[in-house]
């Protein structure tokens, strides 16, 4: 009967929940660890690389920034509940080209930079912060390496859970079955109502990295910047500016020294170039120009197209706000003017 079935689906749910967890000595281990200081790992600056990190120092990185907030304290999260969840989260991420952990890092890291660095943690309460990092590192959980479009086109079983912004719908949800997984609950020891807000914060800011979404909150915030806003508290306004934080974080790699974003174009590519493989293969469909390997002369150009279109109008009203983000508009810039060299030369 439907009862015995719900009991088999919860009982299947904490299998799986299990086995997509850390392990126990891989925990202790890293509880064990001593954690190095944020300079070690260039975790305040806006050019941060994790390409010289082994896996594990990527894991540590993480803890510093969280200590670095003085969030382990503040919100008394158990110190190897904390190393366990790291680990989870690393672990559910999929060997793809470039949605992968590493990308989660750096987006985490990006974050990390915009509050400290950038001067924006003036304006969130300690549990945005908290909610923000968290948001970072589980934004593209499991991602297979295909966009929503694909989903959609070839019906797998999250076009149907979620026809719109699919992929992060799922990232969201894997987010929630590692906190609900044995010791992996970080926020395990916040308020009821401190825990319904920061879960409100890490959804809406998953949420708000589908790049559909982000030209419908831009809008709304450009208004807001041109009114003169200037202390962005307030539900609406505040889930605005988180949801133009993510975006900024997401794409942040266009703003990396040229050799970096170089490298991590081409991971971007060779993961857009394999989906575009599958199209012509499973679909038997011709692939938008950024998915068709045929077509790979044309990225210098894109490119632009990207940093003209999506990037640039968001770094310039954020750095208007909040001037000590420059770095990440002038970063932009500078490879605006070494795409577009290359995309003369093609
Ligand atoms: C590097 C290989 C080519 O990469 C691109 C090609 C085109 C565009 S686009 O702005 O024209 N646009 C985006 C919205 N789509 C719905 C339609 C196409 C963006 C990228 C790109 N995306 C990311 C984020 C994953 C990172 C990055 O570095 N480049």
């Amino acid at each position: 009967n439907a009862c015995k079935l719900m009991a088999k689906q919860k009982v299947a749910l904490e299998c799986l929940s299990y086995h997509a967890t850390a392990s126990q000595d891989q925990t202790e281990k890293l509880t064990q660890d001593a954690i190095a200081d944020a300079d070690t790992y260039n975790l305040y600056s806006f050019t941060f690389t994790d390409f010289e990190l082994v896996d594990d120092d990527t894991c540590r990185a993480v803890l510093r920034m969280f200590m670095q907030c003085n969030l382990v304290s503040q919100f008394q999260i158990p110190y190897d509940v904390l190393c366990r969840w790291v680990l989870s989260v690393r672990k559910n991420y999929r060997p793809v080209k470039y949605h992968n952990w590493r990308h989660a890092l750096n987006v985490a890291q990006t974050m990390f930079a915009m509050l400290k660095t950038g001067k924006m943690e003036r304006f969130m309460t300690d549990l945005e912060i908290l909610g923000l990092l968290v948001a970072c590192l589980c934004h593209d959980l499991d991602h297979r390496g295909t966009n929503n479009a694909f989903q959609t086109k070839t019906e797998s079983p999250l076009a149907i859970l979620y026809t719109t912004s699919t992929m992060e719908h799922h990232h969201f949800d894997q987010c929630v079955m590692i906190l609900n997984s044995e010791g992996n609950n970080i926020f395990q020891a916040l308020s009821p109502e401190d825990y319904r807000s920061v879960m409100k914060t890490v959804e809406s800011a998953i949420l708000s990295t589908d790049l559909a979404m982000y030209f419908k909150k831009r809008n709304a915030f450009l208004e807001l910047v041109e009114n003169g806003e200037f202390d962005w508290q307030g539900e609406e306004k505040k889930d605005l500016l988180c949801g133009m934080m993510m975006t900024a974080c997401d794409v942040s790699a266009i703003a990396k020294p040229w050799e970096v974003q170089h490298k991590v174009a081409k991971l971007v590519a060779d993961e857009f170039f394999d989906q575009g493989d599958l199209e012509k293969l499973q679909l038997n469909t011709q692939p938008v120009a950024m998915m068709d390997r045929e077509r790979k002369d044309e990225l210098p150009k894109m490119q632009v197209g990207f940093i003209d279109v999506i990037c640039l109008p968001l770094y310039r009203v954020l750095c208007d706000t909040f001037p000590w983000i420059t770095p990440l508009y002038e970063g932009t810039l500078e490879n605006r003017r070494n795409w577009q060299d290359l995309a003369e030369k093609v």
